[in-house]
């Protein structure tokens, strides 16, 4: 990343390197521009439910429907939807362990489920957890929030609500850090390596 692309003033002690793409705050707006977009396509919060695919994406999920609540008054469901025993590289790394799905009562059907996830790249696990979300149910639609759009996209997929949308190349790997559990907030982009 050249320096004139990074969020970051230059010599801001969060940035020795102008690598930060987002600072806790560009996070924290970017969150709300999203809440503000979900309740603004769905007319409100009426039949949403938010989904977060672990491990970052549940954090997300959380801290967006706290901004909606902040916005409606309205709790809206939340909770997780593990992707692992539907990822298309099983068969290559068969060891991952299984993580926490968590359907809020009420179910799914008929249901406006937002899927939320820290960084869209292939797209696969995406295309994974619409796989998953068809053995639980049928909601009467899906869309896709994710912080950070990297491009790269392997499969017919796109988010709906986007933080950032940053092109990068493949020798690069984005990541993601909140606070809830990271410790601290900051989305970085890291040269080197294919980050799959
Ligand atoms: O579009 P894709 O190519 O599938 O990449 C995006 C996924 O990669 C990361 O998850 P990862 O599997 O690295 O696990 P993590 O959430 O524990 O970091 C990220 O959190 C997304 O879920
Ligand atoms: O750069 C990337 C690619 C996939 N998943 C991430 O979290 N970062």
């Amino acid at each position: 990343m050249t320096r004139a692309e990074s969020t970051v003033p230059p010599g801001h002690p969060l940035d020795p390197d102008g690598r930060t793409v987002l600072s806790a705050s560009d996070v924290a707006r970017a969150l709300r521009r999203i809440a503000h977009e979900i309740l603004e396509h769905n007319k409100g919060p009426d039949d949403l439910v938010l989904l977060g695919i672990p491990s970052r994406g549940v954090e997300l999920a959380h801290r967006l429907v706290d901004l909606i609540r902040e916005v409606e008054g309205t709790q809206v469901p939340v909770g997780s939807l593990d992707i692992t025993m539907h990822r298309d590289d099983l068969r290559h790394q068969p060891t991952r362990a299984p993580m926490h799905t968590q359907i809020p009562t009420g179910g799914i059907d008929d249901k406006v489920v937002v899927l939320v996830d820290d960084v869209l790249y292939s797209g696969r696990t995406i295309r994974a957890a619409l796989d998953a979300l068809s053995d639980l149910g049928r909601p009467r639609a899906v869309r896709l929030a994710v912080l950070v759009d990297r491009g790269h996209r392997e499969l017919p997929i796109r988010a709906d609500h986007v933080g950032k949308n940053l092109p990068t190349s493949h020798a690069e790997k984005v990541q993601v850090r909140l606070a809830g559990h990271d410790g601290s907030e900051d989305v970085v982009r890291i040269a080197g390596g294919d980050a799959r």
